[in-house]
């Protein structure tokens, strides 16, 4: 077979169940067209997000039952921390309750108004605390990235001539680092090369600008180097994160995808200094910093998940069972982001529906109507997720109009892709049925999360 079977069996299972039309139809309308306000009840086959969603193993689940709940110097921390110097390499950590805590804390203590933030395209919330802060993000990601069709194997990778007209632009001391996310996932989780890594780290560090990553699939960003970059294809995952990680300063990580936890992340760094300030902050936002908005029972799982994640059968059959969605609906001709990325496959919302400006938000139509004909849930990548300009007060209009349909690890088998690519074949079969929508509520920040809509 060309897909390898699951490397795991089940244990437990969690019963789901099938709504009828009429409660989809009239789930959706409550939900103001917005899968997010979904109850997750009336969801048979939830891709919304692969955030805090995958299953935890029988190894991660007995480490739940040796959490050490002291205060200060919790057992499990200093495990977590041993974790994150073996596997990342990385000298100090500073334990979250998700990613965006450790963005909070990364963003306060490095940035000062006024700062550049270079990116390798945008994310929500990064942007936002960065933004938060008095930064502007550049994004100096390669051009390739903003192209759904384009198969280059590495749409991640910092554009060097960006990055060098923008610090000839501002100075480099106006830029405190330069945020490298490992796989970039509104580019349709696309790797960056180790290649690109060092030419990028080559060239900071003559202006002395840090390297900090976006740690947050950094296990299929490995996998991607491994199989698609010659000199690395005899490297084991765990060499690959290693080596990565050792051209960057530090990272913020969402454990909640490839630490494969409910709940945690952390804030890494190797300037004493820095985390000094990390720890003065931990106490006001998170908690102590060994612990971080975390129970130890979170950060004993956290940091199994770590071990966990770097076995190459996971991970091979993490990354090839969304590319077996991606290659069916591929297949039929339903428009995607390729190359296939690895924790989604992204939906061309503006190919599926060229009737659609973007403007009546043609991905949040595709992913109701998804919704509406499957119960399978998704989740809009596009012009709402991007948000307005502050300045202008205009929505941003991103080149990628996209419906993201994201695989939770270890959650849903082969059988379950394939309802998935039935019901897009079916929808793509009838989209010209398919009509733009209107917001009748805006909230004012990352207004994905809780806007409603109603059919034009
Ligand atoms: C690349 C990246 C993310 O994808 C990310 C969160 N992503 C979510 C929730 C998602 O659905 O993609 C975050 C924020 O992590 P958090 O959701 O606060 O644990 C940071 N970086």
């Amino acid at each position: 077979r060309k897909f390898m079977a699951e490397p795991y069996k089940t244990k437990m299972v969690e019963t789901i169940r099938m709504t009828t039309r009429q409660e989809r139809e009239e789930a959706i309308e409550r939900a103001g067209y917005n899968t997010f306000l979904l109850n997750s009840k009336e969801c048979y086959i939830d891709l919304l997000t692969d955030s805090g969603t995958n299953a935890m193993s029988d190894n991660q689940w007995a480490g739940m039952m040796l959490g050490d709940e002291a205060y200060a110097g919790s057992v499990n921390f200093f495990e977590l921390e041993k974790t994150v110097r073996e596997v990342y390499g990385f000298k100090y950590v500073v334990p979250t309750h998700q990613g965006r805590g450790a963005e909070n804390i990364l963003s306060q203590i490095a940035i000062k108004p006024g700062d550049y933030v270079p990116g390798n395209m945008y994310f929500t919330t990064t942007r936002a605390h960065q933004e938060l802060n008095g930064a502007t993000f550049v994004d100096v990601i390669v051009d390739a990235a903003h192209d759904s069709q384009n198969e280059d194997p590495f749409k991640g990778n910092v554009d060097l001539k960006k990055l060098q007209d923008l610090i000839d632009r501002v100075g480099s001391d106006k830029i405190p680092y330069i945020c490298v996310a490992v796989t970039v996932n509104l580019a349709g989780g696309q790797p960056v090369s180790m290649e690109n890594i060092r030419a990028v780290r080559e060239l900071t560090k003559k202006h002395g600008i840090k390297i900090m990553f976006d740690a947050t699939r950094c296990i299929e960003n490995s996998y991607f180097i491994k199989e698609r970059e010659e000199a690395y294809k005899d490297k084991s995952i765990e060499e690959i994160v290693k080596e990565m990680f050792s051209y960057g300063d530090g990272a913020t990580m969402s454990g909640k995808k490839d630490c494969l936890v409910n709940i945690g992340g952390f804030l890494a760094l190797n300037d004493e200094a820095l985390f000094q300030k990390a720890t003065q902050l931990v106490v006001l936002f998170e908690g102590m910093p060994s612990y971080g908005g975390l129970a130890g029972r979170d950060m004993e799982a956290m940091a199994r998940g770590i071990r966990e994640s770097v076995d190459y059968y996971y991970i091979k059959h993490r990354v090839e069972q969304v590319r077996y969605l991606g290659e069916k609906l591929d297949l039929a001709g339903v428009p995607i982001v390729k190359p296939i990325g690895g924790h989604a496959v992204f939906l061309d919302a503006k190919r599926f529906l060229p009737h659609i400006p973007q403007d009546q938000f043609p991905a949040q139509a595709l992913a109701a109507q998804l919704y509406i004909l499957s119960g399978v849930r998704s989740m809009e990548r596009g012009i709402i997720s991007a948000g307005r300009d502050a300045k202008t007060g205009n929505h941003y209009y991103p080149k990628l109009e996209l419906v993201r349909l994201t695989i939770p690890r270890r959650v849903y088998s082969y059988a379950h892709m394939d309802v998935v690519a039935d019901s897009v074949i079916e929808l793509y079969q009838n989209r010209n049925q398919i009509t733009g929508l209107e917001m009748i509520y805006e909230p004012p920040v990352l207004r994905f999360f809780t806007a409603r809509f109603k059919p034009l």
